[in-house]
């Protein structure tokens, strides 16, 4: 095997002959396989069968996975492969190659990955998302929850996924059993019947930190086709079954998402009810407390998040009085983070599209005492264009999120006095064509830093810094 298909299958090219994908296989295996051609169109050979001739130096200890479930469930595809190799890979296909393929002198601006500390990843996550099944057998049905296999919507009972903190674990399992009791039926994606679609949950996360806790702070979602309507007898009913089922600490919401497809959340104002608890709950982040709902964005690894910030915070070189630019900005953390580091004579100002987001990154900022920063709601591309700003910001972080940023971003940027630019990135290819658009009004690329934010899976955060000259803002 010669290297690593996104999938995490093993991949095998060749001088001659398509290039084939053995799932189960790692890079520096040597395997016996009977594989198809590819389909037409298509660029891939499949292999529906290996055997191991020789192992890869990078395969862990069979003895020790990295994850009991590794190999089943599609959720870590790297599990099987040790870290640092993992890391090198990531790093390699995701960032190096994307950077050169686009003219950029990777050798230059790149720098090392930051990674866990290895053998302190377990219980890193501080959200799961969950989709029932149920098995029948001899006519008796037991309810789980799990991921889907790779490339399938089959799912893999999974609820004890070592990634998740064990609060997750106990409340997976007891709202499986709660909603089948309280007979609340899948939902079929199919003929978009039926109720229960899936389980999301969402850690009161002390980032930097996954010691187990006996102060549970948890939040628990069912996302449901169809709900009764509240204070019906079959509200009362179902909600007194499943509320009865949760464990101490942890809040209860049903989230009613009727919309076909894989969106998990409607977004749809009411779409929530809260069924026992706040409905929230506080996450503490570099020493200020943020309140996370059902549909804000909040960071989902708690070890690293605090690294990744740091890494984009050192880079503007903060003074007191500074004026940032925070866009796509969630709930507020970096701009509460901002705020605090450019002090009281500083000003930041935070910009979001989702309205909840922005209510929620107003009520964190007065929380933490922080009176320097503001968040305007809407999309960054109409928002950015009218701001109208006390004071002109010569610093910014975007943190935008997978498809990047809209075209007319990096134009309006450049009109701004902005010197120092923090390009926060979970998608490479995006982050790279953006930089390159950055360029051409005179910012030039420092550094990329790959932060791996997702062990397990072929994904990497990226941190890249961008300069230019103080009197180029016209
Ligand atoms: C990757 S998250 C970053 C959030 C925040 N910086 C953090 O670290 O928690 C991207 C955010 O961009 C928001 N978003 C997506 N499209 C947007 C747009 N066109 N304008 C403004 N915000 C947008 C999303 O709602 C999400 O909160």
């Amino acid at each position: 095997m010669t290297g690593l298909h996104p999938s995490g299958a093993g991949l095998a090219r060749s001088e001659h002959g398509p290039a084939v994908l053995v799932a189960g296989a790692l890079p520096g295996d040597r395997v016996a396989a009977r594989w198809t051609e590819p389909a037409p169109g298509g660029r891939f050979g499949l292999a529906d069968a290996f055997e191991i001739l020789e192992e890869s130096e990078h395969r862990v200890d069979p003895e020790y996975p990295r994850c009991a479930l590794a190999g089943r469930c599609g959720g870590c595809p790297l599990a099987r492969i040790d870290y640092a190799t993992e890391l090198e890979l990531k790093t390699k296909a995701l960032v190096a190659d994307t950077l050169a393929e686009a003219g950029f002198e990777a050798a230059r601006v790149l720098r090392p990955a930051l990674g866990h500390d290895v053998g302190k990843r377990a219980g890193f996550r501080n959200k799961a998302i969950l989709y029932p099944v149920d098995l029948t057998e001899s006519g008796t049905t037991e309810r789980r929850f799990g991921f889907f296999e790779a490339r399938s919507h089959r799912v893999v009972p999974a609820e004890d996924c070592p990634q998740s903190p064990d609060w997750m674990k106990r409340t997976a399992r007891a709202l499986a059993r709660a909603t089948l009791s309280a007979e609340l039926e899948l939902y079929d994606e199919t003929s978009g019947t039926g109720a229960l679609r899936a389980l999301l949950m969402r850690d009161g996360a002390r980032f930097g930190s996954i010691e187990p806790s006996s102060d549970v702070r948890g939040l628990a979602v069912l996302v449901v086709n169809d709900f009764p309507p509240e204070g019906s007898a079959e509200f009362e009913r179902i909600a007194r079954t499943l509320v009865s089922a949760m464990p101490e600490g942890v809040s209860l919401v049903a989230h009613r998402n009727a919309r076909p497809g894989n969106a998990l959340l409607s977004f749809e104002p009411g779409a929530s009810t809260v069924l026992c608890g706040r409905g929230a709950v506080d996450a503490d982040l570099l020493g200020l407390t943020f309140e996370v709902r059902p549909e804000t964005f909040l960071q989902v690894n708690s070890l690293q998040t605090p690294v990744l910030y740091d890494a984009a915070l050192d880079a503007l070189h903060l003074s007191p009085g500074d004026a940032v630019l925070d866009l796509y900005c969630g709930v507020g953390t970096i701009s509460s983070v901002l705020a605090r580091a450019v002090g009281p004579e500083g000003r930041v100002t935070g910009v979001e599209l989702v309205e909840a987001s922005v209510e929620a990154a107003r009520a964190n900022a007065k929380r933490n005492n922080l009176a320097n920063v503001r968040f305007e709601a809407g999309p960054v591309e109409t928002v950015l264009p009218r701001l109208a700003l006390e004071r002109a910001p010569t610093k910014a972080v975007l943190d935008p999120a997978y498809k990047g940023l809209a075209d007319s971003v990096p134009a309006v940027l450049a009109k701004l006095p902005i010197t120092d630019l923090v390009y926060v990135s979970c998608n490479p290819k995006t982050l790279v064509r953006d930089v390159k658009r950055l360029a051409a009004f005179g910012f030039e690329l420092e550094s990329v830093t790959p932060v791996d934010l997702f062990p397990g899976a072929f994904h990497l955060e990226a941190v890249a810094v961008l300069r230019r000259p103080g009197d180029a803002g016209s």
